[in-house]
C-alpha cells in the first residue's frame, strides 16, 4: 500500500493578469524539509498562499495528507499551519496574547507545551510586550512560535529567517532538521546556510 503524501499538488496554474506564474505545477512532499528556491518575484510566497489555502488558483487541485482544500477545507487547513513574512498580530495584542489566541482558536488552551520553542527562539523576555513596541526579527519571531507551535503536519513558512538573529536562526534550523522526520517543513528562502544546516531538499521555481 502506497502512503498518502502530506502534501500533493497536481496542475496547479497561477496568474495575475497576463503574467503566468506556474502552468500545470505538480509536486508531492512527505515528512522532511523543503526549500522553495528562486529569484524574486518567481511566485514563491504566491505558492505558499495557495498551499495554505488563502489564495485559490486558476486551475488545479492540492492536497494536504490526502484531504483536497477546495473539497474539503476544514480538514485539510486543520492539518496545516503557515507563517507568513510579516506580522499578522493586532498592534495593541502582547506576544503571550497572540500566541494564546491561536493556541485557543486551534482547541488547546495551555501555553506550557511552547515553552521550549519560545524560549529556543529568545522570546521568553518579550511576551509581555506589545507588537506595536517589537522589533521586526521579534514579530517574525512570533510569527514562526504560533506557526510551530501546534502539531499540523504541514508547516508553511514564507522567509523564515528573515530578520532573525543568529542564535535564533541556528536553533530553528535544528528544529527543523529534527522534526523533519515527523512533519513536513516548507519553506521559502534565500538563505543559504538554512538549506545546509536543515539538508532541505529543493524545490526550484523559475
Ligand atoms: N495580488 C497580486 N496582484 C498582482 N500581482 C501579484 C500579486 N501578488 C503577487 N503578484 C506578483 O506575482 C509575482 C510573484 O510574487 P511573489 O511575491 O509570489 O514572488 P516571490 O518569489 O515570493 O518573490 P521574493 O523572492 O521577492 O519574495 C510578482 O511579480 C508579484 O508582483
Amino acid at each position: 500500500m502506497t502512503a498518502i503524501p502530506l502534501l500533493a499538488v497536481d496542475g496547479l496554474a497561477m496568474r495575475f493578469g497576463a503574467q503566468h506564474l506556474f502552468n500545470g505545477l505538480d509536486f508531492t512532499a512527505g515528512p522532511g524539509a523543503v526549500a522553495l528556491v528562486g529569484p524574486n518575484g518567481t511566485g514563491k510566497s504566491t505558492l505558499l498562499t495557495l498551499l495554505a489555502g488563502i489564495t485559490t488558483p486558476q486551475a488545479g487541485t492540492i492536497r494536504i495528507a490526502g484531504h483536497a482544500l477546495t473539497q474539503a477545507p476544514r480538514e485539510a487547513k486543520q492539518r496545516l499551519a503557515y507563517v507568513p513574512d510579516e506580522s499578522v498580530a493586532y498592534d495593541f495584542m502582547t506576544g503571550a496574547q497572540f500566541l494564546g489566541m491561536v493556541d485557543a482558536l486551534r482547541g488547546t488552551r495551555d501555553l506550557a507545551h511552547a515553552a521550549p520553542l519560545i524560549a529556543g527562539l529568545g522570546l521568553t523576555a518579550h511576551m509581555g510586550k506589545r507588537f506595536a513596541a517589537m522589533s521586526l526579527g521579534t514579530r517574525k519571531k512570533f510569527m514562526l512560535a504560533a506557526g510551530l507551535m501546534g502539531d499540523a503536519p504541514v508547516v508553511l513558512m514564507d522567509e523564515p529567517t528573515n530578520g532573525i538573529d543568529a542564535a535564533a536562526k541556528a536553533w530553528l534550523a535544528e528544529l527543523i532538521r529534527q522534526q523533519g522526520a515527523s512533519r513536513l517543513l516548507l519553506f521559502s528562502t534565500h538563505d543559504n546556510e538554512l538549506i545546509e544546516a536543515t539538508g532541505a531538499r529543493l524545490l526550484h521555481l523559475g
